[in-house]
């Protein structure tokens, strides 16, 4: 199975909401469309559900154009934010639905409600209604809902994101765990970046209406192409040239020549890409720690400029204290210093 999507467009009234999106879907694979609020996401997901129309381009399963064919025959499973069971048929008859609409027989609906109720692990569960589940157990009931009419694709509206933190990070990891086991191509839109980072082979990032780039979790970390993406990946300490070049001399190959450093543009460095070598008149003076265990965020005063570095707990920063500053790898992205589309 593979989606192709194709210079779609979409407006309302004035507002471009999606802006020449093209973009691929493979085998297996699970993509995130991440973003801020408004960027664009569910209105693409809509569109490729078939439950809204785009203006201009396609929506193509293995070369079939989809345009004509309504969401319901379209075999996709969807899972929206809001839990959306139907409230007055119990958890069994849920999962159920899909296949009584399309006749299945009496035993192999019961089979297959068995055998989707041990995949969510909600057994024993399947004469409860919605309002005697949990939050988290109402989601899964909807997630095995979707599965049940095998669908070519999964399409997942943040799904995760109406449950309380350590509910959704369990769930969050099953999902992952069932969308490989069951190997179903599956589309999920969220704005939450921990989350598209732990789930997705190929991360999306959109902002207004637009794609701004498209990779491993990895590569849209390490390598942003954008500011946005930058920005919106996790915290990224952002320099523009000058104060990069100090920086950079302190890289682990500083003694191997240099690429000439972009007139413009921002050095992108991950807090965690920051070492801290306590001195007495050091460059960089300690602001605030924040103790995390296994890891601290320590914020810094460095030449005019705020830094955060992320260090291992086995240091004791405290405020005050004066520090150098260095780059703990050799190897940074370089961004444009725009914000991307505006
Ligand atoms: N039916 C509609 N009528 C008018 N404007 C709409 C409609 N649906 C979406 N929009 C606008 O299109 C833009 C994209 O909306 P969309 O819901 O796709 O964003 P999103 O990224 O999913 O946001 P969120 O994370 O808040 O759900 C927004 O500016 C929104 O206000």
């Amino acid at each position: 199975m593979s989606l192709s999507i194709q210079n779609l467009n979409k407006r309302f009234g004035t507002q471009h909401a999606l802006a020449d999106i093209s973009l691929t879907l493979g085998a297996s694979e699970f993509v995130c469309l991440l973003g801020p609020s408004g960027c664009g996401k569910t209105t693409l997901l809509r569109i490729i559900a078939g439950l809204m129309q785009a203006d201009s381009g396609t929506v193509g399963l293995d070369g079939r154009d989809l345009a004509a064919l309504p969401a319901r025959d379209r075999g996709f499973g969807i899972v929206f934010q809001s839990y959306s069971l139907f409230p007055h048929m119990t958890a069994a008859q849920n999962i159920a639905y899909g296949l009584k609409i399309r006749k299945t027989a009496p035993a192999a609906q019961a089979e297959a409600v068995a055998r989707l109720l041990a995949l969510v692990r909600l057994e024993g569960l399947g004469d409860r209604y919605p309002a005697q589940l949990s939050g988290g157990q109402q989601q899964r009931v909807a997630i095995a809902r979707a599965l049940a009419v095998e669908p070519s694709l999964l399409l997942l509206d943040e799904p995760l994101s109406a449950l309380d933190a350590r509910v959704r990070a369990g769930l969050r990891h099953e999902l992952r765990e069932m969308q490989q086991r069951l190997g179903i191509p599956t589309l999920m839109v969220t704005h939450d970046q921990e989350e598209a980072m732990e789930l997705a082979d190929t991360i999306v990032c959109m902002n207004n209406g637009r794609i701004e780039q498209a990779g491993p979790p990895r590569e849209l970390y390490l390598r942003p192409r954008t500011r946005f993406v930058a920005e919106f990946m996790g915290h990224g300490n952002l320099l523009p040239a000058i104060e990069a070049a100090l920086l950079l001399a302190t890289a682990p190959d500083a003694a191997d020549a240099q690429p000439a450093l972009p007139r413009d543009g921002l050095l992108c460095v991950r807090p965690e890409h920051l070492r801290l070598l306590p001195r007495q008149g050091g460059a960089g003076r300690i602001r605030a720690v924040v103790f995390l265990g296994a890891r601290q965020h320590v914020r810094l005063a460095w030449r005019g400029r705020e830094l955060l570095a992320e260090t291992d707990g086995s240091i004791a920063w405290e405020a005050g204290q004066t520090v150098d500053v260095a780059l703990a790898q050799a190897e940074h992205a370089w961004v444009p210093e725009t914000r991307g589309h505006a």
